[in-house]
Protein backbone atom coordinates (compact mmCIF):
# COMPACT_ATOMS: atom_id res chain seq x y z
CA UNK A 1 0.00 0.00 0.00
CA UNK A 2 1.34 3.27 -0.97
CA UNK A 3 1.50 6.00 1.68
CA UNK A 4 -1.57 7.90 0.08
CA UNK A 5 -3.54 4.55 0.15
CA UNK A 6 -2.72 3.53 -3.28
CA UNK A 7 -2.02 -0.42 -3.89
CA UNK A 8 0.83 -0.82 -5.52
CA UNK A 9 -0.33 -4.64 -6.69
CA UNK A 10 -3.89 -4.21 -8.71
CA UNK A 11 -5.60 -7.09 -10.30
CA UNK A 12 -8.54 -6.22 -12.85
CA UNK A 13 -11.01 -9.46 -12.97
CA UNK A 14 -12.95 -9.83 -15.35
CA UNK A 15 -15.86 -12.19 -13.73
CA UNK A 16 -17.54 -13.42 -17.22
CA UNK A 17 -14.29 -14.27 -19.18
CA UNK A 18 -13.96 -18.11 -20.39
CA UNK A 19 -16.98 -19.91 -18.67
CA UNK A 20 -16.96 -17.43 -15.34
CA UNK A 21 -15.94 -20.33 -13.28
CA UNK A 22 -12.89 -18.88 -12.23
CA UNK A 23 -13.95 -16.10 -10.40
CA UNK A 24 -13.17 -17.54 -6.58
CA UNK A 25 -9.73 -19.34 -6.94
CA UNK A 26 -8.76 -15.84 -8.73
CA UNK A 27 -9.57 -13.89 -5.69
CA UNK A 28 -8.34 -16.81 -3.27
CA UNK A 29 -4.70 -16.38 -4.73
CA UNK A 30 -4.59 -12.65 -5.51
CA UNK A 31 -5.77 -11.85 -1.89
CA UNK A 32 -2.87 -14.56 -0.38
CA UNK A 33 -0.81 -11.87 -2.48
CA UNK A 34 -1.30 -9.08 -1.53
CA UNK A 35 -3.52 -7.41 -4.40
CA UNK A 36 -6.12 -5.30 -4.20
CA UNK A 37 -9.09 -7.04 -6.81
CA UNK A 38 -10.94 -4.70 -8.98
CA UNK A 39 -13.81 -6.92 -10.62
CA UNK A 40 -15.43 -5.63 -13.83
CA UNK A 41 -19.32 -5.13 -14.50
CA UNK A 42 -18.78 -3.91 -17.70
CA UNK A 43 -17.38 -3.30 -21.12
CA UNK A 44 -14.80 -0.55 -20.58
CA UNK A 45 -14.03 -0.84 -16.92
CA UNK A 46 -10.62 -3.16 -17.28
CA UNK A 47 -9.46 -0.45 -19.11
CA UNK A 48 -10.42 2.15 -16.54
CA UNK A 49 -9.39 0.38 -13.62
CA UNK A 50 -5.93 -0.16 -14.95
CA UNK A 51 -5.69 3.54 -15.88
CA UNK A 52 -6.86 4.59 -12.73
CA UNK A 53 -4.52 2.27 -11.23
CA UNK A 54 -1.29 2.47 -13.12
CA UNK A 55 0.14 5.93 -12.02
CA UNK A 56 0.82 3.95 -8.38
CA UNK A 57 0.94 0.52 -8.99
CA UNK A 58 4.24 -1.09 -10.06
CA UNK A 59 1.81 -4.09 -11.23
CA UNK A 60 -1.30 -4.46 -13.31
CA UNK A 61 -2.62 -8.13 -13.11
CA UNK A 62 -5.36 -8.82 -15.75
CA UNK A 63 -7.21 -11.94 -15.35
CA UNK A 64 -9.51 -12.64 -18.14
CA UNK A 65 -9.31 -14.03 -22.10
CA UNK A 66 -7.04 -11.73 -24.55
CA UNK A 67 -9.54 -9.31 -24.39
CA UNK A 68 -9.10 -8.21 -20.88
CA UNK A 69 -5.04 -8.50 -20.97
CA UNK A 70 -5.66 -5.71 -24.43
CA UNK A 71 -7.54 -3.27 -22.03
CA UNK A 72 -5.11 -3.53 -19.24
CA UNK A 73 -2.50 -2.94 -21.51
CA UNK A 74 -4.48 0.10 -23.21
CA UNK A 75 -5.28 1.69 -19.66
CA UNK A 76 -1.50 1.39 -18.19
CA UNK A 77 -0.37 3.14 -21.48
CA UNK A 78 -3.54 5.64 -21.26
CA UNK A 79 -2.23 6.44 -17.91
CA UNK A 80 1.45 6.82 -19.75
CA UNK A 81 2.48 4.29 -17.18
CA UNK A 82 4.30 2.16 -19.48
CA UNK A 83 7.79 2.65 -18.44
CA UNK A 84 6.79 2.22 -14.43
CA UNK A 85 3.98 -0.80 -14.15
CA UNK A 86 4.74 -4.32 -14.94
CA UNK A 87 1.39 -6.49 -16.81
CA UNK A 88 0.86 -9.66 -15.20
CA UNK A 89 -1.58 -12.40 -17.30
CA UNK A 90 -3.69 -14.68 -15.17
CA UNK A 91 -5.45 -16.69 -18.14
CA UNK A 92 -9.19 -17.01 -17.40
CA UNK A 93 -10.65 -16.54 -20.79
CA UNK A 94 -11.63 -18.92 -23.58
CA UNK A 95 -8.77 -19.05 -25.63
CA UNK A 96 -5.83 -17.83 -23.76
CA UNK A 97 -3.76 -17.24 -26.96
CA UNK A 98 -1.35 -14.37 -25.60
CA UNK A 99 -0.87 -15.98 -22.29
CA UNK A 100 -0.07 -19.71 -23.70
CA UNK A 101 2.54 -17.35 -25.73
CA UNK A 102 4.45 -15.93 -23.16
CA UNK A 103 4.60 -19.55 -21.33
CA UNK A 104 1.70 -19.54 -18.72
CA UNK A 105 -0.19 -22.37 -18.37
CA UNK A 106 -2.91 -21.60 -15.49
CA UNK A 107 -4.06 -19.91 -12.76
CA UNK A 108 -1.89 -20.87 -9.98
CA UNK A 109 0.85 -20.72 -12.66
CA UNK A 110 0.71 -16.85 -12.82
CA UNK A 111 0.33 -16.00 -9.89
CA UNK A 112 4.11 -17.87 -9.37
CA UNK A 113 5.21 -16.38 -13.02
CA UNK A 114 3.97 -12.44 -11.67
CA UNK A 115 5.85 -13.34 -8.39
CA UNK A 116 9.71 -15.14 -9.46
CA UNK A 117 8.91 -15.01 -13.58
CA UNK A 118 11.12 -13.28 -15.97
CA UNK A 119 10.60 -9.51 -16.98
CA UNK A 120 10.93 -9.15 -20.07
CA UNK A 121 9.89 -5.69 -22.27
CA UNK A 122 8.11 -6.30 -25.33
CA UNK A 123 6.83 -4.90 -28.58
CA UNK A 124 3.00 -3.35 -28.79
CA UNK A 125 1.23 -3.39 -32.03
CA UNK A 126 -0.83 0.00 -32.42
CA UNK A 127 -3.91 0.25 -34.59
CA UNK A 128 -5.03 3.54 -35.38
CA UNK A 129 -4.93 5.03 -31.92
CA UNK A 130 -5.29 1.84 -30.09
CA UNK A 131 -3.33 -0.70 -28.07
CA UNK A 132 -2.48 -4.71 -28.93
CA UNK A 133 -0.71 -7.19 -27.46
CA UNK A 134 -1.52 -10.42 -29.63
CA UNK A 135 -2.49 -9.90 -32.96
CA UNK A 136 -5.32 -7.60 -35.23
CA UNK A 137 -7.02 -9.92 -37.75
CA UNK A 138 -8.93 -8.17 -40.54
CA UNK A 139 -11.65 -9.50 -43.48
CA UNK A 140 -14.36 -12.26 -42.59
CA UNK A 141 -11.87 -14.46 -39.50
CA UNK A 142 -12.62 -11.30 -37.62
CA UNK A 143 -15.02 -13.48 -35.85
CA UNK A 144 -14.38 -16.58 -36.61
CA UNK A 145 -10.92 -17.15 -35.35
CA UNK A 146 -12.11 -16.47 -31.57
CA UNK A 147 -14.00 -20.05 -32.92
CA UNK A 148 -11.33 -21.86 -33.97
CA UNK A 149 -9.33 -23.66 -31.30
CA UNK A 150 -6.01 -22.39 -30.39
CA UNK A 151 -4.38 -27.03 -30.96
CA UNK A 152 -6.15 -26.36 -34.33
CA UNK A 153 -4.86 -23.49 -34.66
CA UNK A 154 -1.23 -24.56 -33.74
CA UNK A 155 -1.03 -27.55 -35.60
CA UNK A 156 -2.74 -25.59 -38.95
CA UNK A 157 -1.82 -22.52 -38.74
CA UNK A 158 -3.23 -19.81 -41.08
CA UNK A 159 -5.01 -23.03 -42.92
CA UNK A 160 -7.41 -23.35 -39.69
CA UNK A 161 -8.77 -19.89 -40.41
CA UNK A 162 -9.34 -20.95 -43.90
CA UNK A 163 -10.79 -24.04 -43.25
CA UNK A 164 -12.81 -22.88 -40.25
CA UNK A 165 -14.09 -20.10 -42.93
CA UNK A 166 -14.67 -22.50 -45.51
CA UNK A 167 -16.64 -24.49 -43.01
CA UNK A 168 -18.74 -22.09 -40.88
CA UNK A 169 -19.18 -19.00 -42.76
CA UNK A 170 -20.36 -20.68 -46.36
CA UNK A 171 -20.14 -18.16 -49.36
CA UNK A 172 -16.81 -14.83 -49.37
CA UNK A 173 -17.39 -11.56 -49.06
CA UNK A 174 -13.31 -11.01 -49.77
CA UNK A 175 -11.48 -7.61 -48.88
CA UNK A 176 -10.44 -5.27 -52.18
CA UNK A 177 -7.18 -3.66 -49.93
CA UNK A 178 -4.15 -2.11 -50.53
CA UNK A 179 -1.64 -2.71 -48.46
CA UNK A 180 2.45 -0.78 -47.48
CA UNK A 181 4.16 -2.35 -45.66
CA UNK A 182 6.99 -0.40 -44.93
CA UNK A 183 10.68 -2.45 -45.09
CA UNK A 184 12.70 -0.09 -42.74
CA UNK A 185 11.65 1.51 -39.14
CA UNK A 186 12.03 4.97 -41.54
CA UNK A 187 8.94 3.92 -43.81
CA UNK A 188 11.39 3.63 -46.65
CA UNK A 189 11.41 0.70 -49.17
CA UNK A 190 7.41 -0.12 -48.77
CA UNK A 191 6.53 -3.11 -50.09
CA UNK A 192 2.58 -2.51 -52.21
CA UNK A 193 -0.01 -5.09 -52.11
CA UNK A 194 -3.48 -4.61 -53.86
CA UNK A 195 -5.78 -7.43 -54.44
CA UNK A 196 -9.03 -9.91 -52.93
CA UNK A 197 -8.35 -10.80 -49.79
CA UNK A 198 -9.97 -13.80 -48.07
CA UNK A 199 -8.25 -12.20 -44.31
CA UNK A 200 -5.38 -10.36 -43.41
CA UNK A 201 -3.57 -11.34 -40.23
CA UNK A 202 -1.09 -9.14 -38.24
CA UNK A 203 1.31 -10.74 -35.69
CA UNK A 204 2.69 -9.27 -32.77
CA UNK A 205 3.17 -11.92 -30.31
CA UNK A 206 1.33 -14.53 -32.31
CA UNK A 207 1.81 -15.84 -36.10
CA UNK A 208 -0.43 -17.43 -38.32
CA UNK A 209 1.39 -18.86 -40.64
CA UNK A 210 2.25 -22.81 -40.08
CA UNK A 211 5.53 -22.54 -38.14
CA UNK A 212 6.18 -24.89 -35.58
CA UNK A 213 5.04 -22.78 -33.39
CA UNK A 214 2.30 -20.50 -32.33
CA UNK A 215 4.39 -17.75 -31.00
CA UNK A 216 5.91 -14.54 -32.62
CA UNK A 217 9.25 -12.88 -31.97
CA UNK A 218 7.28 -10.13 -29.59
CA UNK A 219 10.85 -8.69 -29.22
CA UNK A 220 12.01 -7.69 -32.69
CA UNK A 221 10.00 -4.31 -33.33
CA UNK A 222 8.29 -6.32 -36.26
CA UNK A 223 4.80 -7.56 -36.71
CA UNK A 224 4.82 -10.75 -38.82
CA UNK A 225 2.09 -10.02 -41.95
CA UNK A 226 -0.30 -12.78 -43.50
CA UNK A 227 -2.41 -11.88 -46.06
CA UNK A 228 -4.45 -14.90 -47.58
CA UNK A 229 -6.03 -14.44 -51.14
CA UNK A 230 -9.34 -14.97 -51.83
CA UNK A 231 -8.22 -17.60 -54.48
CA UNK A 232 -7.01 -19.85 -51.65
CA UNK A 233 -10.51 -21.05 -51.38
CA UNK A 234 -10.20 -22.31 -54.69
CA UNK A 235 -7.53 -23.91 -53.68
CA UNK A 236 -8.76 -25.07 -50.59
CA UNK A 237 -11.84 -26.56 -52.38
CA UNK A 238 -9.79 -27.92 -54.96
CA UNK A 239 -8.33 -29.85 -52.44
CA UNK A 240 -4.97 -29.01 -51.98
CA UNK A 241 -5.55 -28.43 -48.48
CA UNK A 242 -6.68 -32.21 -47.96
CA UNK A 243 -2.73 -32.90 -49.58
CA UNK A 244 -1.27 -30.79 -46.96
CA UNK A 245 -0.25 -28.25 -49.63
CA UNK A 246 -2.10 -24.76 -48.79
CA UNK A 247 0.42 -23.64 -46.27
CA UNK A 248 2.74 -20.44 -46.26
CA UNK A 249 4.51 -22.01 -49.80
CA UNK A 250 1.00 -21.42 -51.63
CA UNK A 251 1.03 -18.72 -53.75
CA UNK A 252 -2.18 -17.12 -52.51
CA UNK A 253 -0.40 -16.80 -48.96
CA UNK A 254 1.72 -13.80 -48.47
CA UNK A 255 4.21 -13.12 -45.73
CA UNK A 256 6.08 -10.20 -44.57
CA UNK A 257 7.77 -8.79 -41.65
CA UNK A 258 7.42 -5.41 -40.76
CA UNK A 259 7.55 -2.36 -38.44
CA UNK A 260 4.36 -0.64 -39.84
CA UNK A 261 1.84 -1.33 -42.40
CA UNK A 262 -1.18 1.00 -44.01
CA UNK A 263 -4.22 -0.94 -45.06
CA UNK A 264 -6.99 1.01 -46.88
CA UNK A 265 -10.17 -0.95 -47.90
CA UNK A 266 -11.24 0.13 -51.45
CA UNK A 267 -14.80 -0.50 -50.55
CA UNK A 268 -16.29 -0.25 -47.34
CA UNK A 269 -14.83 0.19 -43.83
CA UNK A 270 -13.59 -3.25 -42.56
CA UNK A 271 -13.89 -5.49 -39.68
CA UNK A 272 -10.53 -5.54 -37.39
CA UNK A 273 -10.38 -7.82 -34.21
CA UNK A 274 -7.71 -6.30 -32.27
CA UNK A 275 -6.96 -9.03 -29.61
CA UNK A 276 -10.77 -9.96 -30.30
CA UNK A 277 -12.12 -6.47 -29.70
CA UNK A 278 -13.72 -5.10 -32.68
CA UNK A 279 -12.95 -1.97 -34.76
CA UNK A 280 -14.20 -0.55 -37.92
CA UNK A 281 -12.76 1.59 -40.08
CA UNK A 282 -11.11 1.72 -44.07
CA UNK A 283 -8.07 2.76 -43.05
CA UNK A 284 -6.03 1.38 -40.81
CA UNK A 285 -2.38 2.22 -39.50
CA UNK A 286 -0.28 -0.03 -37.77
CA UNK A 287 2.92 0.28 -35.99
CA UNK A 288 4.80 -1.42 -33.29
CA UNK A 289 6.19 0.26 -30.43
CA UNK A 290 9.01 -1.28 -29.48
CA UNK A 291 10.03 -3.04 -26.16
CA UNK A 292 7.17 -0.70 -24.75
CA UNK A 293 5.20 -3.35 -22.03
CA UNK A 294 7.05 -4.82 -19.35
CA UNK A 295 5.16 -8.52 -18.49
CA UNK A 296 6.18 -11.14 -16.34
CA UNK A 297 7.12 -14.21 -18.18
CA UNK A 298 6.66 -18.22 -17.87
CA UNK A 299 9.97 -20.12 -18.32
CA UNK A 300 8.45 -21.38 -22.08
CA UNK A 301 8.27 -18.16 -23.38
CA UNK A 302 10.81 -17.66 -26.14
CA UNK A 303 12.52 -14.14 -27.15
CA UNK A 304 13.14 -15.58 -30.70
CA UNK A 305 10.55 -18.82 -30.76
CA UNK A 306 12.47 -20.23 -34.17
CA UNK A 307 16.05 -20.95 -32.29
CA UNK A 308 14.37 -23.29 -30.22
CA UNK A 309 15.54 -26.14 -32.98
CA UNK A 310 19.61 -25.21 -32.82
CA UNK A 311 20.20 -24.15 -29.34
CA UNK A 312 17.76 -26.50 -27.44
CA UNK A 313 15.43 -23.87 -26.50
CA UNK A 314 17.63 -21.69 -24.31
CA UNK A 315 17.59 -17.99 -24.17
N1 LIG B 1 -18.75 -7.74 -16.02
C1 LIG B 1 -18.85 -7.81 -17.35
N2 LIG B 1 -20.02 -8.11 -17.96
C2 LIG B 1 -20.10 -8.24 -19.30
N3 LIG B 1 -19.05 -8.10 -20.15
C3 LIG B 1 -17.87 -7.79 -19.61
C4 LIG B 1 -17.70 -7.64 -18.19
N4 LIG B 1 -16.39 -7.37 -17.96
C5 LIG B 1 -15.77 -7.33 -19.17
N5 LIG B 1 -16.65 -7.59 -20.16
C6 LIG B 1 -16.35 -7.72 -21.60
O1 LIG B 1 -15.57 -8.91 -21.77
C7 LIG B 1 -14.80 -8.79 -22.96
C8 LIG B 1 -13.43 -9.36 -22.78
O2 LIG B 1 -13.50 -10.73 -22.62
P1 LIG B 1 -12.15 -11.57 -22.72
O3 LIG B 1 -11.60 -11.48 -24.10
O4 LIG B 1 -11.26 -11.18 -21.62
O5 LIG B 1 -12.66 -13.03 -22.43
P2 LIG B 1 -13.08 -14.20 -23.41
O6 LIG B 1 -13.74 -13.62 -24.60
O7 LIG B 1 -13.81 -15.21 -22.61
O8 LIG B 1 -11.68 -14.82 -23.73
P3 LIG B 1 -10.75 -15.01 -25.02
O9 LIG B 1 -10.51 -13.63 -25.58
O10 LIG B 1 -9.50 -15.63 -24.47
O11 LIG B 1 -11.48 -15.90 -25.95
C9 LIG B 1 -14.70 -7.30 -23.26
O12 LIG B 1 -15.30 -7.05 -24.53
C10 LIG B 1 -15.47 -6.62 -22.14
O13 LIG B 1 -16.24 -5.55 -22.63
Amino acid sequence: MGSDGASDRVLVLNPVSGSGDHVDEVVELAADRGFEIRKTEKGGDAKRFAREAAPEADLVAAAGGDGTVNAVANGVAAADALESTTVGVVPAGTGNNFASNIGIRGLEHAFDVIEDGRRRRIDLGIANDRIFVNSCVGGITAEASSETSSESKANLGVLAYVKNTVGTVGSFDSLPLRLKAATRPDGEHAHAWEGEALFVLVGNCRRFTGARTAQADVEDGLFEVTIVEDAAVTELLGGAARQGLLDADSDCIITRRTPSLEIESRRDAVEYSLDGEMLETETLHLETDASALEIAVGSEYRIDPDEEATNGGLV
